[in-house]
């Protein structure tokens, strides 16, 4: 089928790359010009594992190419994706400026029957809205549908290609038809293609993305009451994660849910409950708990320097959201580093892959290292704000031997108290047992 993708951040780049793995013709149309260019270059704009290898085989087979001009790639699909931003807006609405100035260009410029699929996370009545906008100029039949997007950042490309369930919004049996036969491919047997309308399919990214969020808040809200109280909530999180109605998954506790995803989805629902009158209590209060999460590390790192951080080094491990990218879009290191500098503290840092994203933001605030290691060179203490596997086993020796003082604050709670205690640290975790040697 000929698809068009608008917008190649990560979820336009990610769908345009596996629909043309499927044999799909893909063009992807982006307004930044450079992007653009590099991406014809073969090069992938953003870290994802596993993407380069799909990108470059299906440049190559000649069935995924690049423009910046929506006009081509309108004239080219039959189906048309908007995987277009829907930022955090100043009053934590989503900001919906960037779908509907597509959309009223789309009605100006289609000549022939178009699905128009919103693959951005829009309040619910968008599809309704780019209906009309669309049905303003459009001097052709065409459908809107809603399909919710549903990968997470890291394994991007196989939440795509083996997909736990399809959301499609749509009240015309001709697009659905259509948007049924490009997804057969993904849809493994027993996973579903969920039709509804597209009310429903809006409401339902919103929901699961809160969901979800609330799962891991409730958890960092048991971690801190088991600091309290001397409880430990790896014990509590295995003992309630055995129970299938609950569920393994999402239960970790750490430095709060950041990326470019939950906090605004979150916040955005909030924002559309309360224009419609109805006040999400417990969104309130997610949101309150993570910002506070954020930073809850902090008085433990200045009661351990007894309130004192100016001319302390701290070695910063993990910058990126989360591992396995290097978005650091509401990312807990942000918030944490930033307090830290306030408190007058030098921090070096280290990050496999979010270095160059973290130095734009940061500049010259910080001191940027070439390893792990590097970072803890004579630094007075370790903290770990994202859990990348190669922070799991570090050699303790040569951690011991670099630290001036042997302290590990850990937002991701990376290391057995235990066996951390008997390597000689100082260990302050997230709602466990604090170690002080
Ligand atoms: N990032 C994720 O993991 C994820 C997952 C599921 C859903 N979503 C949702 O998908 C949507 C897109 O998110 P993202 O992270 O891919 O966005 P992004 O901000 O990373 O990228 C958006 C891209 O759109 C381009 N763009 C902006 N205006 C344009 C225009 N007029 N024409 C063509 N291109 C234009 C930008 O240059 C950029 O390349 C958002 O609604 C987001 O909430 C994101
Ligand atoms: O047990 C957990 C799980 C996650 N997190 C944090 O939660 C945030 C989000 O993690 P994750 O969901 O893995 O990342 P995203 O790539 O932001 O994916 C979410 O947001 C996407 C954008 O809407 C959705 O498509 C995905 O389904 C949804 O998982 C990160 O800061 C994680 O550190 C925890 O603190 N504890």
């Amino acid at each position: 089928m000929k698809i068009a993708v608008i917008g190649t951040g990560y979820v336009g780049l990610v769908t345009g790359t596996c629909l043309a793995e499927t044999g799909n013709e893909v063009i992807c149309v982006d307004i930044d010009a450079a992007k653009v260019e590099k991406m014809r270059n073969g090069e992938v704009p953003i870290y994802e594992p596993h993407l380069d290898v799909l990108f470059e085989r299906n440049i190559n087979a000649k069935r995924l190419s690049f423009t910046t001009s929506l006009e081509e790639g309108l004239n080219h699909g039959e189906i048309i994706f908007l995987a277009l931003p829907t930022p955090e807006d100043e009053d934590g609405s989503a900001d919906l400026s960037y779908v509907l100035n597509v959309s009223e260009e789309i009605g100006k410029l289609i000549k022939e029957y178009k699905v128009i699929v919103d693959k951005s996370t829009v309040p619910v009545g968008t599809a309704e809205k780019v209906q009309q906008i669309i049905a303003k100029n459009a001097q052709c039949d065409f459908d809107v549908v809603s399909n919710p997007e549903f990968l997470r950042e890291g394994f991007a490309v196989d939440d795509f290609l083996k997909p736990e369930r399809i959301v499609i919004g749509s009240s015309s049996e001709r697009a659905t038809a259509l948007m049924k036969k490009l997804y057969n491919p993904f849809v493994r047997s027993g996973n579903p293609i969920i039709i509804m309308d597209e009310k429903s399919a809006e409401l339902t990214k919103y929901a699961a993305n809160s969901f979800l969020a609330t799962k891991i808040t409730f958890m960092n809200e048991i971690a801190n009451y088991c600091e309290k109280v001397g409880a430990d909530v790896d014990m509590v999180r295995a003992g309630m994660g055995t129970d299938s109605r609950i569920g393994k998954r999402f239960l970790f506790p750490g430095i709060g849910y950041g990326g470019s995803c939950f906090p605004k989805d979150v916040k955005a629902l909030q924002k559309a409950g309360k224009n419609e009158g109805y006040d999400f209590k417990i969104l309130n209060s997610v949101i309150e708990i993570n910002a506070a999460q954020k930073t809850v590390l902090l008085p433990k790192i200045e009661s351990y320097f007894e309130n004192n951080l100016k001319g302390k080094t701290i070695a910063v491990w993990g910058l990126a959201f989360k591992p396995e990218t290097d978005d650091i879009r509401e990312a807990p290191s942000i918030d944490l580093m930033e307090a830290l500098l306030e408190k007058g503290a030098t921090l070096q840092v280290f990050d496999p892959e979010a270095m160059p994203n973290i130095e734009k933001r940061f500049g010259d605030k910080l001191k940027y290292s070439k390893s792990m290691y590097d970072a803890v060179e004579n630094a007075d203490a370790l903290l770990i704000c994202t859990e990348w596997s190669i922070f799991r086993t570090p050699d303790f020796k040569k951690l011991k031997d670099s630290l001036s003082r042997q302290v590990i604050f850990d937002g991701r709670n990376l290391y057995n108290t235990t066996d951390i205690e008997a390597e000689g640290f100082s260990y302050f975790s997230i709602g466990r047992r604090d170690v002080k040697l």
